[in-house]
Formats: structure tokens, sequence, C-alpha cells
């Protein structure tokens, strides 16, 4: 028996490389109810990305104008280029009871918890080690020399943001940390306080045991 509740907004950050990507893709696949918040970049698509389902690839221009009419619901410039979450489809998933998972850098993050603190589930994804990091980034095959030297190179940086996050996962085995994020997801689900349904659903059950 379903009971109604608010959705809430899964936020998973990591340096670069960590496993972010592949993390929330299996979590789409896999737990219904929830959607991936696409967002806006001004960089340029690796090979193999589709605009609209990995990003909505924009200009710079686009990206000022998105930002002037309030369209974003946070955005940060990550590795010299412009990123941001387009807010009307967050709006509309969350107000229909649908979860919303975001992979964006620890300036969302902030910006998101600024705007709904009580919503917000962030997850902060490692690495094993900075040479599984490395390792990682060159397997992905999709970026050049200079730009994975430039983003091991803000690793640090990223890092340093860890403990600001409700939890924390070592992405060691994929599998593990699947099912560890899924554990997360799960349990935050059945907070009391986002089951807007469950003040019904007692008073219905003293009713039923009052008769
Ligand atoms: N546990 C793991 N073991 C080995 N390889 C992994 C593991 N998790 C992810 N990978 C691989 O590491 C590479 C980087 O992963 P992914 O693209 O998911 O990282 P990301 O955190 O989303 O990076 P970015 O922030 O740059 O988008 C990919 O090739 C992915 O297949
Ligand atoms: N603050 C935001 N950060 C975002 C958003 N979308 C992605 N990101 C982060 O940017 C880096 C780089 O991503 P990549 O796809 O170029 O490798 C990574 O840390 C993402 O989490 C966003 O909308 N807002």
């Amino acid at each position: 028996m379903s009971v109604e509740r608010r959705g809430l907004m899964f936020v998973l950050s990591s340096p670069s490389g960590a496993g972010k990507t592949t993390l929330s893709r299996l979590l789409i696949e896999r737990m219904p109810g929830l959607r991936m918040s696409v967002s806006a970049t001004t960089r340029p698509m690796r090979p193999g990305e589709v605009d609209g389902r990995d990003y909505w690839f924009v200009d710079q221009p686009r990206f000022k104008e998105m930002v002037q009419h309030n369209e974003l619901l946070e955005w940060a410039t990550v590795f010299d280029n412009s990123y941001g979450t387009p807010r009307a489809p967050v709006e509309a998933a969350l107000s229909a009871g649908q979860d919303v998972m975001f992979d964006i850098d620890w300036q969302g993050t902030q910006q998101l918890r600024e705007k709904a603190r009580a919503d917000v589930v962030s997850v902060f994804i490692l690495p094993p080690s900075a040479a599984d990091l490395e390792k990682r980034l060159h397997s992905r095959a999709q970026d050049s020399d200079a730009v994975i030297r430039s983003r091991m190179s803000r690793a640090t940086h990223e890092l340093s943001h860890w403990a600001e996050y409700d939890y924390i996962v070592i992405n060691h085995d994929i599998d593990e940390a699947f099912a560890e994020v899924q554990s997360i997801l799960k349990a935050e689900r059945l907070k009391r306080e986002r089951r807007t349904g469950l003040t019904t659903f007692v008073r219905e059950l003293q009713l039923q045991l009052e008769k």
C-alpha cells in the first residue's frame, strides 16, 4: 500500500571520474519514480553524448539568458564551462511526487540546500584512490590528456567539500557502491516527514481499530 509523499532531490557529487554518471544511470534504470535532472552546459559535447539526454548543450549567450530569466534552479562555473539545472522540469517532477536526481558539483549542491534543505539528500562519491581516479578518467577515453590533467588537479578542491554531504560512498566496486546508494534512496523515501499521506493513513487505521 503506497502512502503519498513529497518528492526529494537526490544529489550525487564527486571529483570528476569517481563514478557519478555510472551510478546515476544504474539508479534511473532500476529505481522507479526517479527522474534525472538534465543540466544545461556550455561545454562541448563528448563522443556518444546526446543533446537533451546527457545535457542540454547551449552557447554562452543562451546560458546567460537562462540565468537572467531565472530559468535555472542553480548554476556554477566548473572547469571553465557553465553548468546549470533547468528549474521547470524539476519543479514539475517534484510536485507530481517524483524524486529527481542531480549530478552536480558542490557549488550547485550548496545552492539547492539553501533553497530547499528539507528536500535535499546529498551523497558524495569517493574514488578508492588517486591512481584509480586517473585510470577511470583515461578509461572513459572521452577527454584529452590536458582536460584529464586539469580535472585531476581540481580533484583536491572538490574533495575538500566531502564533509558538507549527508552520505559518503566509496566507489571501489560498482555493484557495492550501487547497492549503498540505492539503500540511501530507499531509506530516505521512508522518512516520516516526507510521507505526507501518513496522517490520513494512521487516522484510518485508528478508526478501524475503534470499530
Ligand atoms: N567502480 C568502478 N570501477 C571501475 N571503473 C569505474 C567504476 N565506476 C565508474 N567507472 C568508470 O570510470 C569512468 C568515469 O566514470 P563516470 O563517467 O561515471 O564519472 P563521473 O563522476 O560522472 O565523472 P564526471 O564528473 O567527469 O562526469 C567511466 O569510464 C566508468 O565506466
Ligand atoms: N553546479 C552544477 N554542476 C554540474 C551541473 N551539471 C554537471 N555538473 C558538474 O560539472 C562537473 C563536470 O561534468 P562533466 O559532465 O563535464 O564531466 C561534474 O562535477 C558535474 O557534477 C549543473 O547543472 N550544476
